[in-house]
């Protein structure tokens, strides 16, 4: 089933108070949550207790209802700067990820250039990791995440660096990745439009302490799959509605803190 769960989650990373509080979250396979917020929010704090790389100071994380203790191969992390090995061919970074597969390396080459197919990147994989563009090198990043046939997928601004065409044909992409893989996605954004565009659930955390304040289900990403454009769902009054209603909820409070 695969279901990740955050029950009354908090984190102090000192004496200096919560960075997170009060944490409640379930998610699973097939959800695509996209978590929006400002600087110092605790986004990333959130995502790397989902990754295991923090423990709570407070509260359980559970998956399947089993304590989560650390890094597991059924969260796959895909970070903005992906460290991809220079010395090896794109379909070798990605069979490396195979490394503990127990298959043999024919086989994880065969299968690591089925992943790169799958993002778009037919053909490429005896290239150099510096002959590539960012976006190119982003998507062996998630080819590579998607190896271990993860239950999740959890990506912090994987697109940020981007530019803006590229960033929107990678969003397509991230939606045929999550469609074609099953896998529950949590992905950080700082973009509300992506944030709105991608999910079927967004959550935006106000800071001090870091806390959810909205959990709401939406269904572009789902209707861009059905066949609508992004460029028509993107222009609906419904969706640019909610897209204000979303900024206004990041800043809420922000004037107040400034005064
Ligand atoms: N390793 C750490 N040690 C101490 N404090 C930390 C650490 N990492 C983050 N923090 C603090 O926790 C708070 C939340 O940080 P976090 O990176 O989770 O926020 P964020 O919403 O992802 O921010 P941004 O959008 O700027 O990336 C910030 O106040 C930050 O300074």
């Amino acid at each position: 089933m695969s279901l990740l769960s955050f029950d009354d989650v908090s984190l102090d990373y000192s004496t200096q108070g919560a960075v997170l509080s009060g944490i409640g979250l379930s998610f699973g396979r097939g959800e695509f949550l996209t978590v929006i917020g400002r600087s110092g929010s605790g986004k990333t704090s959130l995502l790397n207790l989902a990754a295991g790389f923090l423990a709570p100071s407070r509260g359980r994380i559970t998956l399947d209802g089993a304590p989560v203790t650390g890094p597991g191969r059924e969260r796959a992390v895909v970070f903005q700067d992906d460290a991809l090995f220079p010395w090896l061919t794109v379909r070798e970074n990605v069979a490396f990820a195979l490394r503990l597969s127990g298959r043999l390396r024919a086989e994880r080459l065969d299968r690591a250039e089925a992943l790169l197919a799958g993002v778009g990147l037919a053909g490429q994989g005896g290239k150099r990791i510096w002959q590539l563009s960012g976006g190119q090198r982003q998507r062996v990043g998630i080819a590579r995440a998607l190896a271990a046939d993860p239950a999740f997928l959890l990506m912090d601004e994987p697109l940020g660096a981007l530019d803006a065409m590229t960033r929107d044909r990678m969003q397509e992409l991230l939606l045929r990745v999550w469609s074609d893989s099953g896998a529950g996605v949590l992905l950080i954004t700082h973009s509300v439009e992506e944030a709105l565009f991608l999910a079927t659930r967004v959550l935006v955390l106000a800071p001090d302490p870091g806390r959810i304040v909205i959990d709401r289900a939406v269904y572009y990403g789902q209707r861009f799959l059905d066949g609508e454009t992004s460029r028509a769902l993107r222009a609906e009054p419904g969706f640019i509605a909610l897209r204000e209603e979303l900024v206004d909820a990041i800043h809420a409070g922000e004037e107040a803190n400034h005064a």
